[in-house]
């Protein structure tokens, strides 16, 4: 299998004291859905926003496609963001001021491409998941739940060579849970290395490997 993603011996703290991440390294194939596990406060939403070239490691490589990218200018991080990866922040982190719809074309206005074909998409997307009724609300007039899928919405709309989502079922009742691993598998199906930071174990089981932090 293809690596997407690897880290190598990466090294991170946000604190002198106490180091996060020392020498860690792990790969991510295409086309494989990996569980991150580990007890809270270990840095695994740490992990993420290394990954997605959103923090520097203070050691250490990430290579997307072979490339390494952690120590690129802002601007050529944020290019390899946009064009490459889908992320799922923890909390939706949703634009309060735009619709849901809006908010999952976000990522669309800096690609090539027709809106009309997007919002068909977005369209698309949201009743896979399960909330399409919520098109035009905006973000406070919505659950925690459905903030969590419409977020999954928006990582998806670009068709991602790297999803890394964190704990996107944790808000969620069985059923939701099962159309967002749907949706997580299918986009590995297309070729993407899919990243979840979890403590659901019915994820972490349907996961095709796990890594303890
Ligand atoms: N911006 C920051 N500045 C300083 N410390 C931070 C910052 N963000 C997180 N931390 C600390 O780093 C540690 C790891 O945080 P992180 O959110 O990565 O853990 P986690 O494993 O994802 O936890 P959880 O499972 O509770 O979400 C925690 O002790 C946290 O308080």
């Amino acid at each position: 299998m293809k690596v997407a993603l690897a880290a190598r011996e990466l090294s991170f703290r946000y604190d002198p004291a106490t180091p996060l991440l020392e020498n860690w390294s792990a790969e991510f194939h295409s086309g494989e859905v990996v569980a991150v596990t580990g007890p809270s406060g270990r840095g695994k939403s740490t992990l993420l926003y290394l990954l997605g070239l959103m923090l520097k490691p203070s050691n250490g490589e990430i290579l997307l496609d072979g490339r390494a990218l952690h120590d690129r200018s802002d601007r050529e991080r944020a290019a390899a963001r946009a064009g490459r990866y889908g992320f799922v922040f923890q909390d939706a982190a949703l634009d309060p001021s735009r619709t849901v719809l809006d908010n999952i074309l976000e990522t669309t206005l800096y690609r090539g491409g027709r809106r009309d074909d997007f919002v068909r998409r977005a369209d698309a997307l949201m009743e896979q998941l399960g909330v399409a009724l919520r098109r035009d609300a905006k973000p406070g007039q919505v659950s925690g739940g459905q903030a969590q899928r419409i977020a999954l919405c928006r990582a998806l709309i670009g068709n991602p060579g790297v999803l890394l989502a964190d704990e996107p079922t944790g808000n969620l009742d069985p059923a939701s849970s099962d159309v967002v691993v749907q949706a997580l598998h299918e986009q590995a199906g297309r070729g993407a290395a899919v990243v979840v930071v979890t403590h659901d174990p019915t994820l972490v089981e349907r996961c095709h490997r796990r890594i303890e932090l």
